[in-house]
Parts: C-alpha cells; sequence; structure tokens
C-alpha cells in the first residue's frame, strides 16, 4: 500500500483519488472544502473518504504527490510540495499538454514523472464526478514508469508505459487543441458531428502534426480524420475540460492546449493560423 497526496480534487483528482483508494493510503490536497467522493464510472458508482487537507502546512511527506490541477494552477499546487515531498518522493504531473515536467521545475527532473490521461470525466459537485470512460495513461518508461503504472494495478484504468512519450503527448494534444470547437460553439462531443466544424478539427489537428513531427513525436496524417472519428464516438454529451472551463467562467488551459502549437510553430518556422485564430476568438469571447 502506497501513500499518495492528489493535488486538485476536480474531475481527474477526484476520479484518480477515488480509484487509488481501493488500494492505497490517499489524502487529498484540496483548495475547496470537500466530504468525500462519489464517482458515477461506465461499471457503476464508486466512493472513498480519503483524508482530506485544505492548508499546505498540514501537508506530511508521502511516496507519490500526483498534481492534477490546471497547468495554470501550477505555481499556487506548488506550495503543497514542501510538506509533501521528502527525498524518497516521487511527483507525477498528469495534465495535458507536452510541458508537464517544466511545470514544476522545482522538483529534481529524475523524480518527476510527465502523464497522459485520456479520460473524459466531469465534475458536477464537490466531490462529485462523472467518469465517461474507463480511460488510459500513458508514462515514459522507466523505473519511475513502472512504479507508477504499479498503483493502478486493480483499477480499471489501463495504465502503461511507453518508449516513445513524446509521440503519447502529442497524440494527446492534437485531440485537446481540436477539442477547442466545443468551447467556441458552446457544445459538447457531437459538435464534430458537424461536417463544417470537423473540417476546421482536421485544420487544428494538421497543424499539431506539423509541429509534433518537428519536435520528434512520429505521428501519421491519419490521425486529423482519427480525432474527429474520436470524438464522434465520444459521449455525445461529454464536455471537454476547456469546454468545462469556459463555461465556468474560470481560466482556461488555452496556451497548454493550443498556444503551445503556435508558439513551438513559431519556433521551427511552422505556420499555425488556425490554432492562434481559435485561441484568439475564444479568449476574446471569455472577457
Ligand atoms: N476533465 C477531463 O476529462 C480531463 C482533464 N485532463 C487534464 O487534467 C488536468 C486537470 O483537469 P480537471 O481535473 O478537468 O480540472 P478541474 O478544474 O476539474 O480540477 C482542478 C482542481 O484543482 C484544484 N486546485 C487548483 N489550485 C489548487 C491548489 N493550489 N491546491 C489544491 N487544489 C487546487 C481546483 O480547485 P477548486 O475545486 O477550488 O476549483 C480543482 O478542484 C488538466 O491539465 C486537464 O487538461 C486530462 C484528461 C481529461
Ligand atoms: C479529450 C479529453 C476529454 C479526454 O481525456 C480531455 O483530455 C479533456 O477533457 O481535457
Amino acid at each position: 500500500m502506497a501513500r499518495v497526496a492528489v493535488i486538485g480534487a476536480g474531475a481527474i483528482g477526484g476520479t484518480l483519488a477515488a480509484w487509488l483508494a481501493q488500494d492505497h493510503q490517499v489524502t487529498v490536497c484540496a483548495r475547496s472544502p470537500l466530504a468525500d467522493l462519489e464517482i458515477e464510472t461506465p461499471g457503476g458508482t464508486i466512493r472513498a473518504a480519503p483524508a482530506i487537507l485544505t492548508d499546505p502546512a498540514t501537508a506530511t511527506p508521502v511516496d507519490w504527490v500526483l498534481a492534477t490541477t490546471k497547468a495554470y494552477d501550477c505555481a499556487a499546487a506548488a506550495a503543497w510540495l514542501p510538506g509533501l515531498m521528502d527525498a524518497g518522493t516521487r511527483l507525477a504531473v498528469i495534465q495535458n499538454g507536452v510541458e508537464q515536467r517544466e511545470r514544476f521545475p522545482m522538483v529534481p527532473q529524475p523524480r518527476t514523472l510527465p502523464v497522459i490521461i485520456d479520460l473524459p470525466a466531469e465534475r458536477t459537485a464537490p466531490g462529485r464526478i462523472v467518469q465517461r470512460r474507463d480511460g488510459t495513461i500513458h508514462v515514459p518508461e522507466g523505473a519511475i514508469g513502472d512504479a507508477f503504472v504499479a498503483l493502478f494495478a486493480d483499477t480499471v484504468i489501463a495504465a502503461q508505459t511507453t518508449p516513445d512519450f513524446i509521440t503519447a503527448a502529442w497524440r494527446k494534444l492534437a485531440i485537446n487543441c481540436a477539442g477547442i470547437v466545443s468551447a467556441i460553439t458552446r457544445r459538447p462531443a457531437e459538435v464534430a458531428n458537424d461536417e463544417g466544424v470537423a473540417e476546421v478539427m482536421r485544420g487544428l489537428v494538421r497543424e499539431c502534426i506539423a509541429v509534433g513531427r518537428a519536435e520528434g513525436a512520429t505521428l501519421a496524417d491519419k490521425l486529423a480524420d482519427q480525432v474527429v472519428e474520436w470524438t464522434r464516438k465520444a459521449h455525445p454529451q461529454s464536455v471537454n475540460s476547456l469546454h468545462a472551463d469556459f463555461v465556468a467562467g474560470r481560466p482556461m488551459e488555452l496556451d497548454a492546449r493550443n498556444g503551445v502549437i503556435v508558439r513551438l510553430g513559431a519556433k521551427h518556422g511552422i505556420a499555425t493560423p488556425l490554432n492562434q485564430a481559435c485561441a484568439a476568438l475564444l479568449a476574446a469571447s471569455a472577457v
């Protein structure tokens, strides 16, 4: 049984904390108070009552810290680390994008594990989450990756290591960059059935493919069509996390999901007008 602290009790943090609490000693480090966790999963409801802390000064060292805040909240989330981490603690950064390690520069790289999770989940109230699919997790190969995968052995979440993490991260970024169409149109996954919107999604993904290849990822041309197909096969009412932030009036991970394609595209001399335009339009409509 490992000691696991989950920073962030949102859609992903709450879901992972509830699954891991079935087998491990879990502490949830929350910004807003909550009582317990109840997750509606494809296989039925699971419940957990982990220890819940709201003050970083009360944190004590654990084996694993799972950072599951949004990318834009990493600086505040880092306030938990001095209490939670000792010389043996490892940090898993479970966030979208391709820059997970860079978001926690204060933790030595060998003890930081970037994690790609594909698990659609929505928070409906504090501690109440709908998990739409069992989901997958990908982490880089190596001893720390193996240890992380072992934490999920008895859960429905398929966790695995990959020898090509950069490709895994960019494939997920392809899905996420296209998801901006939901926030722009205020429509869940079903919006991908609109052929005009689907063509915008393909264009966003093609830019992501070009930049990802320049960064060393192996991405097939067919990924553009696949992203549309996968979105069409998702639960039609599934709300992605960018869309959820937009409708809740929260900050958005625009830089982590679309801006990064524009930034890294500029570095490689690759034009990314669709990602730039969609991010600018969404940012402007959130004001
Ligand atoms: N939702 C999804 O389906 C998926 C999300 N992702 C990625 O996972 C990451 C997390 O997303 P998601 O779970 O949706 O986000 P949520 O907004 O649902 O949850 C983030 C949580 O972090 C908490 N938080 C923020 N700052 C702090 C802090 N300083 N200390 C403690 N808790 C803090 C928030 O608190 P408060 O309750 O006060 O808001 C919130 O509960 C993102 O990078 C996202 O892109 C990846 C795959 C799927
Ligand atoms: C695409 C999706 C739903 C899948 O995990 C996601 O990553 C998000 O909501 O941010």
